[in-house]
């Protein structure tokens, strides 16, 4: 599991260490250095000779480029560090120069003399940053960011200069890094979207800090998702193992429950119930599934649901009931999201898109549309959790889960070749499974239902890579790669 801290845990961490005279500027500069040689013996096969530009800001974030550019010239570096304010890392700037390098400020030629290094390190600001970079900071990193293809590697410092360290924004101009090392933990930003794509590959350093508190953001591999599966013990029946009611699809919208019904039984799951008015048609692709009534574990509602749609209207609000007096753990997607009740628990999974988080946003009284989600998806899933009681999924090239005690995901596990129809209803049909799976777990922990969703989209978006990797997929093969997916992340493959 990757997790993420927040500036103020880091700084609260730094204060006894630096207290102490503990080194930590020089921890994080040697592994910086360290890093950035082994990238150049990549692509150059040395780093004697090597180009090496550093963007310096003002503060302790230039520090480390300074002092890492000083390693890197002891070692045959030709070394410039590019000094965008007059007031830079005083100790940093005296070891680069003993070194050999060479410390100059910003100017017109700038962007050109980085342009033309194998490397540059963006040490223009780190966790002490408020707002997006500005001046001549934001102007040499619009320059740069024009650079094409065969430009420089960028390291970003600890985080890309500019991004939102807390929350993932993208408030202005920001130099899109291959790689990110960052010093003591992750930082949330570097997990969440937009900014996250502008991080590269994250490498976290180990520093020594001892970090308090729960983390901000947390990202689960492989590993997380396998502890957190509903393995059968030997003597498993089908009802000890979880029975599935799916309210999904209408005579207009057939496929939807078809797809959702589908990866349910593909996920693995004692039973699946399916209730609507196109039972025929799912039996005849799905054998499996039980069509009508009886006792469930957990619930799907409204893959190709319409909320106009009476009949099935009439089923969901019925199962909602089930819900608040038996506690089921649900999903609540597409059409039922508009069927809510005002006030449910985190085990029930809403698994909206951007568009319809806003939606449900602004029927209750914020009014956001779908872009103003997309730039700031943290605060906005945090609200509909904090309004509804429910645990949220938010879907897109990055997932985001929050729920009880603030549990808190960022998944990006899918190819862009998920972003097709019915992948949504394949998503619903895999979550509810788990949540059938461990209904009795999350009733004593409703957190729970949140680390099953980021599993979820865990196993989606490398089911969709397994399906066709590399190519398109159709959301029913991104289902039909779910068992062998799944028995790969078991098996620790
Ligand atoms: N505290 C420490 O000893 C350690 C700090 N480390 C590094 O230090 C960084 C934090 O250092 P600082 O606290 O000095 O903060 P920064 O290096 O992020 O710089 C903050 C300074 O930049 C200016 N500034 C803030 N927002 C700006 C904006 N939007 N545009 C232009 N200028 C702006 C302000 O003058 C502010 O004081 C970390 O990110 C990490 O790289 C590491 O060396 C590990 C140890
Ligand atoms: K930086």
């Amino acid at each position: 599991m990757l997790l993420s801290w927040t500036s103020s845990q880091v700084r609260a961490a730094e204060e006894p260490l630096l207290a102490a005279g503990v080194p930590l500027m020089d921890r994080a500069a040697f592994a910086l250095a360290t890093r950035v040689a082994g990238l150049l013996r990549e692509r150059r096969g040395r780093v004697g000779g090597a180009r090496v530009v550093l963007l310096v800001g003002p503060g302790n974030n230039g520090g480390d480029a300074l002092f890492a550019g000083a390693f890197l010239a002891r070692r045959g570096a030709e070394v410039v560090a590019l000094a965008i304010d007059e007031r830079i890392h005083a100790g940093g700037a005296a070891a680069l120069v003993a070194a050999g390098g060479r410390v100059v400020p910003a100017g017109r030629a700038a962007a050109g003399l980085a342009s033309g290094a194998d490397v540059v390190l963006d040490g223009l600001l780190g966790i002490g940053a408020s707002g997006g970079l500005r001046g001549g900071a934001a102007e040499l990193v619009d320059a740069l960011a024009q650079r094409g293809p065969a430009g420089p590697l960028v390291v970003a410092v600890d985080v890309p200069s500019g991004i939102g360290i807390d929350d993932g924004e993208v408030p202005g101009a920001v130099l899109p890094a291959d790689l990110t090392v960052t010093f003591g933990a992750a930082k949330p930003g570097l997990l969440l979207p937009p900014a996250a794509r502008l991080a590269g590959r994250v490498e976290v350093v180990d520093i020594g800090l001892d970090l308090a508190g729960s983390p901000s953001v947390a990202r689960l591999d492989a590993a997380d998702v396998a502890e957190l599966w509903p393995v059968p013990p030997p003597e498993a029946h089908k009802y000890t193992r979880g029975v599935l009611g799916v309210v999904a699809g209408a005579r207009r919208y057939p496929g939807a429950a078809v797809l959702a019904t589908t990866a349910a039984v593909l996920t693995g799951v004692g039973m699946v119930r399916y209730l609507g008015d196109v039972g025929d048609l799912v039996v005849a692709r799905r054998p499996e599934v039980v069509i009508g009534v009886g006792r469930v574990q957990a619930w799907v509602f409204g893959p190709g649901v319409s909320p106009d749609d009476a009949s099935q209207r009439r089923r969901i609000e019925h199962a909602f009931e089930g819900v608040r007096e038996r506690g089921e753990p649900a999903v609540c997607d597409a059409g039922a999201l508009e069927l809510l009740p005002d006030r449910v628990g985190a085990h029930v999974v809403l698994t909206p898109h951007a568009g319809e988080l806003a939606r449900l946003l602004s029927d209750r009284g914020e009014h956001v549309d779908r872009a103003t989600v997309e730039a700031e998806p943290l605060r906005w899933v945090r609200l509909a959790h904090d309004l509804t009681g429910a645990t949220v999924l938010l879907k897109g090239a990055t997932t985001i889960v929050v729920g009880a005690q603030g549990a808190t995901y960022s998944q990006a596990d899918a190819p862009a070749w998920l972003a097709t129809a019915g992948a949504g209803d394949v998503l619903a049909g895999l979550l509810g499974a788990l949540l059938a799976g461990r209904a009795d777990d999350i009733h004593e922990d409703p957190s729970l239902a949140a680390a099953l969703a980021a599993a979820a989209a865990l196993v989606h978006g490398r089911a969709a890579d397994r399906a066709n990797p590399g190519g398109p997929v159709s959301a029913r093969g991104v289902a039909v790669a779910l068992p062998e997916t799944i028995a790969d992340l078991l098996a620790g493959a």
